[in-house]
């Protein structure tokens, strides 16, 4: 059990407070904040109580934060080195921490929770806190990974501030809840980040993306509740005893409490109410909490009292209390916490009265004229204070077997010493000491196996981690993964699959095919399709196996072949891979970023496909030469010499395509030659074949003419010609050149085929 932690920062006076007087309402010290009620100081009539006029609160925390040349200045560091410095060692002790700002607008909550540029306040410097404890474990002995996300509730409705696209910035996401875990927000895109400077950026990213507005008291007013949320996984082995520990960081900055001014226009008092309504919400559930850890510490009180008076035990003490709430406290029931009647509240769950450690701070103005909100604030924060959370350490259901296990093991062999030593004849004892020393041994192996499982699945995990950087939604549309090794990802054909494969090709040789092909395949494949990979430093060799089909961007291969980056393998057929070497593609991609457009290095563009393509390959080895230099790191000098082998045998490569390729120009320019020589004989012959018809045409012609003279008049028919003996209908109607004679002309040439294709 623990109660919520309460802090009050007064901030400085701000211009108009100054312009207007800057009297000041708030005195601090040491742990308690009087606020004074300017209004009433001038009355002597006796009906005000002098109470009225001077209230006092007590708190866990107040900070002075109004002139930094007064002695007492609480500044950022100090305000982090106690609140700050609370929630890391919280969440590394593997609780849930919540520490959230409430106050009026302009009171300063965004100030103590991001801070300024110049002045970084509790959530950047808690990040930096989160990297900076993780070097104080000696290597190997701890291992942690630290996810971010950052969402904002703007009227009702949660947004996610990393989340790229403005479309998809402005998509609300649901809020759901899981049994075990609580509330949570689905779709809200998580970050894995490796180091401080990760997530700062993502910090900023996420305060650019949040709504802000002018309001009376603040030119730039949060108008959203931003929960800046680190989830902190842990896992430490020491003294071969394994913990593993996941905290959830909730840092919240909630937006400010404000007056309606009915100047305003619609949005902002929309925008004003539903601030206010969260608030009121987030008010009810803390009274009503602070009212049910009342009762239930006052019934506690009750019970040990009358648990004392008849000598019951602790454990009925603890019956009657977990018997309800109604139990003891004269009948009274709990009260119901209307958690869902807002979004901040029902995400705030665990946070408020439940599986949480957490810290308010409450931020209010010093001034005189701002009397009534710092007083509505520090009545809150007092409230606030008496709420009672049950935090517990979240830890590994294994990590709890083994520790359960190990102290079962030794209270046996406490059990068996104290036996032991009441027992000193060995005929008796030997019995019942051999069943609890076999005892203690099976939970010795037990622990054991356990130990060495789950060390086992750790370093699995934080080797993915380290070879695998993992960044879901961080480029805008799903998940980024990044592995440094050389790598698979499968390309599924099969249109209902869904998913993606990785394979790591490690150190040596990788089998891929059926299980009962290899002794032990690494990447087990259905069918009869399989390969080795060889990966020798880097250099990535496959071997195709007799009885499959290998192809390399569709052409097969019967020999061992290097892969280069951007491959796409297919086995039998139907199994597709793209494989992928993030070293040589590193290389490759400086390299280009170097030639300003000169080289696009796909493996595409590296085969010889085309004659051009040896312009790029000598391209790509001058400026592979030219980029060596000492200063680079060994890795990437070994890459860059694997590649210059690399290029030269696509070099060779290309210049066998080339000599192919003019051989087969060779043979059509033959071909073509041949072709035109038939052409042109063709068209010597068609001339010829023309003269003799012109020549039979004209003789023809010269015939009839001859015929019409000597014909007398009478004797001519209608046309004027006089039918011959020979039934001739070419003679009988006009002609008209190249359509009669014979079908000589021009339908011979349709008819007749020409002599090429
Ligand atoms: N402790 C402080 N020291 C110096 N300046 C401060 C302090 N607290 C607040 N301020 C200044 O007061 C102004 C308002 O502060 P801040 O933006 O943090 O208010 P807020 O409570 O977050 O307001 P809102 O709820 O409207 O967003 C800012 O200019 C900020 O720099």
């Amino acid at each position: 059990m623990a109660n919520v932690q309460v802090a009050i920062r007064v901030r400085p006076l701000n211009a108009r407070e100054s312009a207007d007087g800057g009297r000041l309402a708030v005195q601090v010290e040491d742990k308690l904040v009087r606020i004074k009620n300017a209004k009433l100081d001038g009355r002597t009539d006796g009906a005000v109580d002098s109470r009225e006029k001077l209230l006092e609160f007590c708190f866990d925390y107040c900070y002075w934060s109004v002139d930094p040349a007064e002695p007492h200045y609480a500044s950022q560091e100090e305000v982090f080195q106690d609140l700050g410095v609370s929630v890391l060692s919280g969440a590394s002790e593997g609780y849930n921490v919540c520490l959230f700002a409430y106050g009026q607008t302009g009171s300063g909550k965004t100030y103590t929770m991001m801070g300024t540029p110049d002045s970084i306040g509790l959530t950047p410097r808690i990040c930096q806190g989160l990297f900076r404890s993780e070097d104080t474990f000696p290597d190997g002995q701890n291992s942690s990974r630290v996810e971010i996300s950052f969402l904002e509730i703007y009227n009702e409705r949660v947004r996610d501030l990393l989340r790229g696209g403005e479309q998809k910035k402005r998509a609300s996401l649901r809020v759901r809840e899981h049994p075990e875990k609580g509330p949570y927000v689905q779709d809200l895109s998580q970050h894995v980040v490796s180091d401080c400077q990760q997530a700062m950026d993502l910090l900023k990213e996420g305060i650019a993306n949040r709504i802000t507005a002018a309001t009376h008291n603040h030119d730039a007013s949060s108008r959203s509740h931003a929960i800046f949320t680190i989830q902190y996984t842990q896992a430490i082995l020491e003294n071969n005893l394994p913990s593993e520990t996941v905290s959830k960081i909730n840092l919240v900055d909630l937006a400010g409490s404000e007056r309606a001014d009915p100047h305003y226009c619609r949005d902002r008092l929309t925008e004003g109410s539903n601030i206010n309504k969260s608030l009121v919400t987030l008010g009810i559930v803390i009274s009503a909490l602070a009212q049910n850890s009342q009762m239930s510490s006052s019934c506690q009180s009750i019970n040990s009292m009358a648990s004392e008076g008849d000598g019951s035990t602790v454990g009925s003490h603890s019956s009657s209390l977990s018997g309800g709430g109604g139990g003891g406290g004269g009948g009274r029931r709990h009260c119901f916490i209307p958690y869902r009647d807002s979004v901040l509240t029902w995400l705030l769950k665990d946070s408020l009265g439940g599986n949480s450690k957490t810290i308010m701070i409450a931020t209010v103005s010093p001034s005189a004229n701002s009397y009534n909100e710092t007083l509505s604030t520090l009545r809150y924060a007092a409230h606030a204070r008496n709420i009672v959370n049950k935090p517990r350490i979240n830890e590994d259901a294994h990590v709890r077997l083994i520790r359960e296990l190990r102290e079962e093991i030794d209270r046996l062999k406490s059990m068996l010493l104290s036996f032991e030593m009441r027992n000193p004849s060995p005929s008796l004892s030997d019995e019942r000491d051999g069943n609890l020393s076999d005892i203690v041994l099976q939970n010795e192996l037990k622990v054991e196996q356990l130990t060495k499982d789950w060390s086992e699945s750790w370093r699995d995990k934080k080797e993915l981690l380290e070879q695998y950087s993992m960044d879901i939604n961080r480029d805008r549309a799903g998940f980024l993964i990044n592995s440094l090794r050389p790598h698979l990802v499968t390309l599924d054909g099969d249109v209902l699959s869904t998913g993606v494969v990785f394979y790591h090709l490690r150190e040596g040789v990788t089998h891929i095919g059926p299980q009962e092909q290899f002794e032990e395949p690494q990447i087990v494949l259905q069918g009869s399709a399989s390969c080795e990979i060889q990966n020798h430093g880097g250099v990535v060799t496959l071997r195709p196996l007799p009885g499959c089909v290998c192809l390399l961007n569709d052409r097969e291969v019967t020999e061992p072949c290097r892969l280069a980056q951007g491959t796409v393998i297919t086995l039998g057929g139907v199994h597709k891979f793209r494989f992928n070497h993030p070293a040589e593609a590193a290389v490759l991609r400086e390299r280009r970023r170097a030639s300003e457009g000169g080289l696009t290095c796909t493996y595409n563009d590296l085969c010889p496909m085309t004659p051009d393509h040896s312009v790029k390959e000598v391209n790509l080895q001058g400026q592979l030469g030219a980029c060596l230099s000492p200063s680079e790191e060994p890795s990437a000098r070994q890459c860059v010499e694997e590649q210059q082998c690399y290029v030269e045998s696509l070099r060779q490569e290309i210049q066998a395509e080339q000599r192919r390729a003019e051989r087969e120009l060779e043979r059509e320019q033959a071909h073509l030659r041949q072709q035109h020589s038939e052409i042109q004989q063709w068209i010597l012959q068609e001339k010829r074949r023309l003269t003799t018809v012109e020549q039979r045409i004209t003789q023809e012609s010269g015939l009839q003419a001859d015929l019409i003279s000597r014909t007398p008049p009478g004797a001519r028919g209608k046309s004027g010609v006089r039918l011959s003996g020979r039934s001739d209908s070419r003679s009988s109607v006009p002609r008209r050149k190249g359509q009669e004679e014979g079908g000589a002309g021009g339908a011979t040439k349709a008819s007749r085929p020409l002599p090429f294709r």
